[in-house]
């Protein structure tokens, strides 16, 4: 059995989705299970969608998502031909599903209704995809993962009930020579049958549920880049294409903000010593990347830029030393708001966070932390990461920045600046 994950960019348009379906065919000699994400940047016209329902704003909410339906209507009507039909009937049910919440007034908090909507991307997706492959002689199964992967009520962020979803996936899924099946990443349902995510590109993630569950020989994960490169090609042409990691290493990656996989993605693949692949859907004759568990040595500097950072100034209101109360108090604000901080520095009389910049989070967490501490706000800054740095590289890429704080290990260097 392996596991194949196509994320929004492998399917964002007709020419992908028929790509997509030739890898499949060549990779069709044993069982496989596809993970799919929703098409190209869906998720995010669904956040607005979700958005403009909560601020009561029916009619924008409604007129926003007619432009997402047509949109799959559209990709499905070149696809499709002998299965144009039963599509359409599975799509029509999810936009009914939507439009339905839509004319609904909210009486629930935002990230319950954001699940009900943004899952919707995932579902569309896969309908295309599941009838297309069929089109093209890959007789599949479509399964709606929400009966599969249980999670809790932990709306946009949700966390796996790996009981229950072990059984429901052992039950759902048979290795059986030729077995093909189609499902979403990225959403799952509670008990009482509500949709919840995983949170932003967590279908890398799903993935490697599946994986681990059905013990798979390997996952790939397909993308629009040959593979984990040494910095996002998109933002630095000259990065380095790596051919192999440790899982260690990409775990760091995530961890400092790589945008290449979602940081959850890697201990599921690591407790059982599955190797992960990153392929590019482009050409599938490329090696791409392989994570396992091997060390790797002389790696190049790997680089990592996270923009739109917010460095929190917290200083003890009396000038008495930061003790561990006040550090305590402080996780335990992270852990309630569901904040993950991108760096921390202590000082004798103060702190500083710096944080992705979501308003929300940021004004609760500020708000709450006024009770112990000055606090003060800086905005738009960027935290550089490299890790295996070297002074060159260091003095390369900090040269005409003005660095607000630096943290250095011997592995890694963090600069924030402006
Ligand atoms: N270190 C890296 N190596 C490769 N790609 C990276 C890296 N960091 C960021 N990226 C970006 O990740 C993108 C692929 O991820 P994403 O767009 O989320 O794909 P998908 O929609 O398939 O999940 C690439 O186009 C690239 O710009
Ligand atoms: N569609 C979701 C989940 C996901 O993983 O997408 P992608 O594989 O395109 O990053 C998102 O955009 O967050």
């Amino acid at each position: 059995m392996k596991v194949f994950k196509f994320g929004g960019a492998s399917v964002n348009s007709v020419e992908r989705i028929q790509q997509m379906a030739r890898i499949v065919k060549e990779h069709h000699q044993q069982p496989l299970v596809i993970i799919v994400s929703a098409m190209g940047k869906t998720t995010n016209a669904l956040e607005k969608v979700a958005e403009a329902f909560y601020a009561g704003k029916k009619d924008e909410a409604l007129q926003l998502f007619n432009v997402i339906k047509q949109q799959h209507l559209t990709t499905a009507k070149y696809l499709l031909v002998t299965q144009f039909n039963a599509c359409l009937a599975q799509l029509s049910d999810f936009f009914t599903e939507v439009e339905w919440l839509l004319h609904d007034k909210p009486v629930r908090g935002f990230d319950y209704y954001y699940d009900q909507v943004v899952c919707i991307g995932e579902l569309l997706s896969t309908a295309i995809v599941s009838h297309y492959l069929a089109e093209t002689g890959l007789a599949n199964e479509w399964l709606d993962v929400r009966d599969i992967i249980r999670t809790d009520s932990h709306f946009r962020s949700a966390n796996i009930n790996w009981g229950y979803t072990t059984a429901k996936t052992l039950d759902a899924i048979e290795a059986q020579p030729g077995a093909l099946y189609v499902t979403q990443g990225f959403i799952g349902a509670t008990d009482e049958n509500e949709s919840t995510t995983l949170g932003r590109e967590g279908s890398d993630y799903t993935a490697a549920i599946f994986a681990n569950i059905l013990d798979a020989e390997s996952l790939t994960i397909w993308k629009d880049v040959e593979g984990v490169m040494s910095a996002d090609p998109k933002a630095f042409p000259d990065a380095q294409f790596l051919a192999a990691l440790s899982f260690n290493e990409v775990i760091e990656m995530a961890y400092y903000g790589a945008q290449v996989i979602h940081p959850k993605t890697i201990k599921p693949l690591q407790n059982k010593g599955i190797p992960l692949h990153v392929k590019c859907f482009l050409n599938s004759a490329l090696p791409g990347t392989v994570i396992s568990s091997k060390a790797v040595k002389n790696l190049p500097p790997i680089v990592v830029v996270k923009n739109n950072q917010v460095l929190l100034h917290l200083r003890s209101q009396d000038f008495s030393f930061i003790g561990e109360a006040a550090v305590s108090r402080l996780y335990t604000l992270f852990s309630e708001l569901n904040i993950q901080p991108s760096l921390i520095q202590t000082g004798a009389i103060s702190l500083q966070v710096c944080l992705d910049n979501r308003a929300d989070k940021i004004e609760q967490l500020a708000a709450a932390a006024s009770a112990v501490f000055d606090v003060q706000l800086e905005k738009e800054l960027s935290l550089l990461t490299i890790r295996h740095y070297n002074a060159a590289i260091l003095t390369a890429m900090t040269a005409g920045k003005e660095q607000v704080l630096v943290q250095q290990t011997k592995q890694t260097v963090q600069v924030l600046y402006k």
